[in-house]
C-alpha cells in the first residue's frame, strides 16, 4: 500500500454552538504525494476551512486519522499556513514580519540575518524590507506572506484562499510566483480555493467537496497544472468549464437535498 506524505482518513469534525451539533465533515478521505500542489474547491460552508483547521493542528477535536509525514498534525513544527488576510503585523516592517518565525523558534540573530536575507533576495522583495504592511500593495503583501511562511522551511504549506482579495491580473502574477516557488523547493502545497480557473491553474490533484455535511466528492488528476502557456487557451478553458460544470451539478443537488 502506498505511503502518501498527507493521508486523512475517515476524518469527521463537530462543533457544539448553543446546545446544537454541526457537524462540519464526515467520512473525509484525502491523499497527496510529498511534493505536489492539491487544491481544495466547494461551495461555502462545506468545511474547507475546518480541514486546513485540522492539518494545521488548530483543531485536534476529530475522530480519523490524520496524518502528516506518519505523523498527527501539530501547531507549527513542519508546516506553514497563508490566510487571506494575509496575516501581516501592520505595526512591523516587512523585514520583522519575516523575521518573527524565526525569532518564536529562538534562531540566533546570526541565522536569522542570513536566512531572511537569502529569501528576501531571492524572492525579490529586499526593496520592501523597510516598509510597513499599509505601505505595501495587495500582491505585495501576500509575497510578504509566502516569504514568512517559507523562511521557516516548511514541508506543507496550507493556503487558506490566499489570492482571494487581489485583482485578476495581480492574481495571475501572484500564482505564477508561486509557482515558481514551487519549482525551486518542490514544497508540498494545499490551497483552498473558491476560483475555478485558480484550481486548474495551481493544482495537481483538485479535490471537490460538497457539503451536508463536507466530504470529498471527487478527486481530479489535472495533468494542465502548472502549464502557464495554456491559461486562456481552449483546453485550458475546456477545463475550466467541467469543473464549473460538476460543481453547479454537485451545489444545486446540495441546494435540494
Ligand atoms: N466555530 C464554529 N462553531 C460552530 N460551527 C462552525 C464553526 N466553524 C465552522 N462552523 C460550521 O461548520 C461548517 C463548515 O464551516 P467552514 O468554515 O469550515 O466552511 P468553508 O467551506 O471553509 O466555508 P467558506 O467557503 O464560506 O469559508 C459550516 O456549517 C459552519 O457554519
Amino acid at each position: 500500500m502506498q505511503d502518501y506524505f498527507l493521508s486523512i482518513k475517515s476524518l469527521k469534525v463537530l462543533y457544539e454552538q448553543k446546545g446544537e451539533t454541526v457537524t462540519a465533515l464526515d467520512s473525509v478521505n484525502l491523499s497527496l504525494n510529498q511534493g505536489k500542489r492539491g487544491v481544495i474547491i466547494g461551495p461555502s460552508g462545506c468545511g474547507k476551512s475546518t480541514l486546513i483547521s485540522v492539518l494545521a493542528g488548530l483543531n485536534s477535536n476529530y475522530s480519523g486519522e490524520v496524518l502528516i509525514d506518519g505523523r498527527p498534525p501539530t501547531i507549527g513544527g513542519e508546516t506553514a499556513m497563508i490566510l487571506q488576510d494575509f496575516g501581516l503585523l501592520p505595526w512591523k516592517t516587512v523585514w520583522d514580519n519575516v523575521v518573527l518565525g524565526l525569532k518564536l523558534r529562538k534562531r540566533t540573530t546570526a541565522e536569522i540575518n542570513v536566512a531572511v536575507a537569502t529569501l528576501l533576495e531571492k524572492l525579490g522583495l529586499c526593496s520592501l524590507a523597510k516598509r510597513y504592511p499599509a505601505q505595501l500593495s495587495g500582491g505585495q503583501r501576500q509575497r510578504v506572506a509566502i516569504a514568512r511562511a517559507l523562511v521557516l522551511e516548511p514541508r506543507l504549506l496550507l493556503m487558506d484562499e490566499p489570492f482571494s482579495s487581489l485583482d485578476a491580473l495581480t492574481r495571475e502574477e501572484i500564482q505564477d510566483f508561486l509557482l515558481e516557488i514551487w519549482e525551486e523547493t518542490r514544497l508540498t502545497i494545499l490551497l483552498i480555493t473558491h476560483n475555478i480557473e485558480e484550481a486548474v491553474f495551481l493544482g495537481q490533484k483538485i479535490f471537490i467537496m460538497s457539503s451536508g455535511p463536507g466530504h470529498i466528492q471527487q478527486e481530479v488528476e489535472n495533468g494542465l497544472a502548472g502549464a502557464s502557456h495554456l491559461r486562456g487557451k481552449v483546453q485550458f478553458l475546456e477545463m475550466c468549464s467541467s469543473l464549473r460544470s460538476f460543481l453547479r451539478g454537485r451545489y444545486s443537488d446540495a441546494a435540494t437535498a
